[in-house]
């Protein structure tokens, strides 16, 4: 008799989205939305300011620093990190209870912040997103009108440091400039060879 392969489905994965600032991950993320598929997407808390058109509780959770300092020695984040001297954190229930559903999840963290979790969770799916060029990334991060000359300058310096940084990373895709499809296209398909893995990756969090 032939053996039936294993047909059971493979566990959930951990997904993270990284990128210089800019890049393109939140507009990425919004068009993975749209596709509708067995996602969370976890929503980080932070102590930034929120800039206008963002929803507290949707784009962030937006918290004073004292309040995230609580949480941070109470251990409630996966992963935090200071960047552009602001405090991100990664609410560790959030992660845990969508995996345990058996929903995929997606964290959008900078590079050290996926170096923690490659860390912690070896098994991770790190997805570096990249820009066609230097250029463009420059224009994204200009257009969006959202930092001031100087924090500019500082996210652009940062930029170039951090695309040194991809061979730590799964998989790198390209955001293409106005095909924002194209770029989600490529992380589903990723997310559908990974299902197909024989030897799936097993994400166990603490
Ligand atoms: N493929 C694309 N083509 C053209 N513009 C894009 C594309 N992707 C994103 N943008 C634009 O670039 C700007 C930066 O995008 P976005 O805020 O999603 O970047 P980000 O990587 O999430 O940044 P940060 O790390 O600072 O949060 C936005 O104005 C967005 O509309
Ligand atoms: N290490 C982490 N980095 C995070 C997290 N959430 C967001 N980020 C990164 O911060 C910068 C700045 O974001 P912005 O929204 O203020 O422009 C960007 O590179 C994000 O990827 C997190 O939880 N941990």
């Amino acid at each position: 008799m032939p053996l039936i392969p294993e047909a059971s489905p493979s566990p959930p994965l951990l997904v993270v989205l990284s990128g210089p600032s800019g890049v393109g991950k939140d507009a990425v993320l919004n068009e993975l939305r749209r596709l509708d598929r067995p996602w969370h997407f976890a929503v980080t808390a932070t102590t930034r300011e929120m800039r206008p058109g963002e929803r507290d509780g949707e784009d962030y959770i937006f918290i004073d620093t004292d309040t995230f300092a609580r949480m941070r020695e109470r251990d409630e984040f996966l992963e935090c990190a200071e960047v552009y001297g602001r405090w991100y954190g990664v609410p560790r229930s959030q992660a845990r209870d969508a995996l345990r559903s058996g929903k995929d999840v997606f964290l959008k963290l900078d590079v050290q912040g996926a170096a923690t979790i490659r860390q912690m969770a070896p098994e991770a799916l790190l997805i570096f997103l990249i820009p066609p060029s230097l250029e463009d990334l420059h224009l994204r991060l200009r257009g969006r009108m959202t930092e001031s000359d100087a924090e500019l300058e500082r996210r652009l310096l940062t930029a170039e440091e951090e695309l040194a940084q991809v061979h730590h990373f799964d998989y790198r895709v390209v955001n293409p400039d106005g095909d924002l499809e194209q770029a989600a296209a490529d992380i589903d398909a990723i997310i559908a060879a990974e299902k197909c893995r024989v030897s799936p990756r097993v994400v166990q969090l603490m």
